[in-house]
């Protein structure tokens, strides 16, 4: 099958200030795929994960260069921010539900974007639940508060808003890290599940998540995308002895 490319990361530095976090990165991401970024603590994951939603725009004194595109769509010049936003979703670390409803939740995106018909909300907020894998737990409770439910429920219920305003891309950061391993397997199977539909690109400290569930996986260090393959090779046969160093657990 012929590869399609979603994101096309070219040179990209990335600067805190003084501080470079991210030093000539290049990478493709390829649709229909979960693509996973590991390595140790502060070497840039999420840093670049953020660059590909341009919320490292939000932080002051961020200075970024590089390309990055999105269907062959420049996200920092051809693309309005807003849109990009629409068409690439991201799920935080920890559940962010909004103190609201389970239904508001959900329906919060869409009706920003200016839907208001009660019934196609209806329809928008059952397949988003459906679709995350939290409906029949929620089904006869829309009205609850999504705060009064479980950590991976209302991390499903992030899911679902983010699917919510149909995007393109689902962006990952350690999804499952506050979550107990049954939620962290919902979430897995979820993302497997979601794959069809989207593309994922997602943070892990888990590395046996990154095995069990992604294609792809990109391994960084102090700033340093090292390499990147198919998973199954950066797991069994690295080409640099850094990435072997970590995945065999030497440092971390
Ligand atoms: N808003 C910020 N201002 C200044 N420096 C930052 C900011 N956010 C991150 N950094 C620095 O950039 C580097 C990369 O941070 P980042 O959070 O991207 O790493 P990470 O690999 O995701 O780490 P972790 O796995 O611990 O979440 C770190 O040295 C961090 O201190």
């Amino acid at each position: 099958m012929k590869k399609e490319i979603k994101f096309n990361i070219e040179d990209l530095d990335l600067f805190y200030g003084e501080f470079q976090a991210l030093k000539k990165v290049n990478l493709e991401i390829e649709k229909n795929e979960i693509t996973a970024f590991i390595g140790p603590s502060g070497c840039g994951k999420s840093t670049f994960l953020r660059t590909l939603n341009r919320m490292n725009d939000l932080i002051e004194n961020v200075k970024i260069t590089g390309h990055v595109t999105l269907d062959d769509q420049n996200i920092y010049n051809a693309i309005d921010v807003i849109k990009l936003r629409s068409r690439v979703g991201m799920v935080f670390q920890k559940p962010n539900p909004f103190p609201m409803s389970i239904y508001d939740n959900v329906a919060y995106g869409p009706r920003v974007h200016g839907i208001k018909k009660k019934q196609e909300l209806d329809e928008i907020v059952e397949k988003s639940l459906k679709n995350a894998a939290v409906w029949d737990e929620v089904k006869d409770r829309l009205k609850r508060n999504a705060l009064s439910l479980s950590g991976g429920q209302q991390q499903r219920i992030c899911i679902a808003r983010a699917l919510a305003v149909e995007p393109e891309v689902l962006l990952m950061d350690e999804p499952t890290s506050a979550l107990d391993p049954i939620s962290t397997l919902k979430i897995e199977d979820l993302a497997t599940e979601l794959k069809k539909q989207y593309t994922i690109v997602m943070v892990t400290h888990n590395m046996q998540q990154a095995a069990r569930i992604s294609d792809k996986t990109a391994f960084f260090l102090l700033g340093e995308l090292i390499e990147s393959d198919r998973t199954d090779k950066i797991f069994s046969n690295p080409n640099d002895k850094r990435t072997e160093d970590y995945i065999t657990g030497r440092f971390g």
